[in-house]
């Protein structure tokens, strides 16, 4: 008791020393987690990372391995203790089982009783939880997972694949409030993979907040909203995709261009030229159907028009080989 009454005086100097507006956005937003730090022995995991999810927001999680990733994600849910810094789950301390009651969490290396059967893995997680879901609804999240003729079976027997899925309907089961998941595909097969991102975007429709941390960088950039970037246990760059990726490029293939024509293609945004290859970056795409009719006006001829975006994957190899 004496040592709880210690923490909650410690925890309302730090609401002192952090200023007023820590409450307000500690409640708001799924997790809140400032300064996170965490050293194993001589080895510094994570080095200062501080972050928030959004209520009903994807916040994906990347970076190479070893950058601290997981111990982030433990660190978050209480189950391993910082060496400094704070955490807010679901407007409460990390620690207050009322919060973790309402996170489902697949974490990367999961293993289930294989003497179970599905239904029996998800029945004593349902009580772990204290929740009280109907039996329907807890043979609805099987077959979300694709599960559904699955249920009887012994654990025991299910590929890597099918105890992934049964992973993700032990984090879903309970209607959690935010959803951690670690490495989610990474047993699964193409269509599998397809319908966790069809989860997460009904999850994230729901108002759902969820955590993603995967290496699967397309697939963090076709749900995540944010992206936090680490690198060797720091924060190395976080924001929206438009932030991290920047606007569109237009890659067009041309002849017979004119200083008028480039001086056009220039007011539509910076030119690289690579012999025919004219590429104009951070240009706003509604201006490309104009661009072209005055680029044909101005007598260039025009083999192709060809719009896109730096991918995640060139932006994270960029910011990663900017930090070393
Ligand atoms: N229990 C532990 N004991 C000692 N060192 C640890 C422990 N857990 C993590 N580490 C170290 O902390 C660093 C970060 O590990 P972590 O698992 O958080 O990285 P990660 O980003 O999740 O990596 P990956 O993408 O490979 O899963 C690594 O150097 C790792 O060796």
């Amino acid at each position: 008791m004496g040592g709880r009454r210690r923490r909650q005086r410690g925890r309302r100097h730090a609401h002192r020393r952090r200023g007023p507006d820590r409450r307000p956005r500690a409640a708001v937003n799924a997790v809140w987690a400032s300064g996170l730090r965490k050293r194993y022995r001589k080895r510094t995991a994570v080095d200062g990372v501080s972050f928030s999810v959004a209520r009903g927001e994807v916040l994906g999680l990347l970076g190479p391995n070893g950058a601290g990733k997981t111990t982030v994600i433990k660190m978050m849910l209480g189950l391993v203790r910082p060496d400094a810094g704070e955490v807010m789950l679901l407007g409460r301390p990390v620690g207050d089982p009322q919060a973790r009651a309402r996170v489902g969490y697949l974490p990367e290396l999961f293993r289930y009783q294989p003497w179970l059967s599905a239904k029996e893995v998800l029945d004593l997680h349902v009580r772990l939880a204290g929740a009280d879901v109907p039996e329907g609804e807890r043979r609805d999240t099987l077959a979300l997972v694709g599960l559904a003729d699955r249920a009887r079976d012994r654990v025991g027997g299910f590929s890597k694949g099918m105890q992934q899925r049964l992973g993700l309907a032990v984090a879903l089961v309970a209607r959690p409030e935010f959803v951690v998941l670690d490495e989610p595909t990474s047993a699964l097969d193409p269509v599998g993979r397809a319908d966790v991102r069809d989860i997460l975007l009904s999850l994230k429709e729901r108002g759902v907040a969820v955590l993603l941390n995967s290496h699967l960088i397309g697939e963090v950039e076709r749900v995540c909203d944010r992206v936090v970037i680490l690198d060797r246990g720091r924060v190395a760059a976080s924001g929206t995709l438009a932030e991290l990726l920047g606007g569109r490029e237009l890659r067009l293939r041309l002849e017979k261009v004119t200083s008028e024509a480039e001086e056009r293609l220039r007011r539509a945004g910076p030119v690289h030229r690579d012999g025919d290859l004219f590429t104009v970056v951070d240009l706003d795409v509604d201006v490309i159907p104009d661009l072209v009719a005055d680029l044909v006006a101005l007598g260039v001829r025009v083999h192709s028009v060809e719009p896109g975006r730096v991918s995640l994957e060139d932006r994270l190899l960029d910011i990663l080989g900017s930090e070393r």
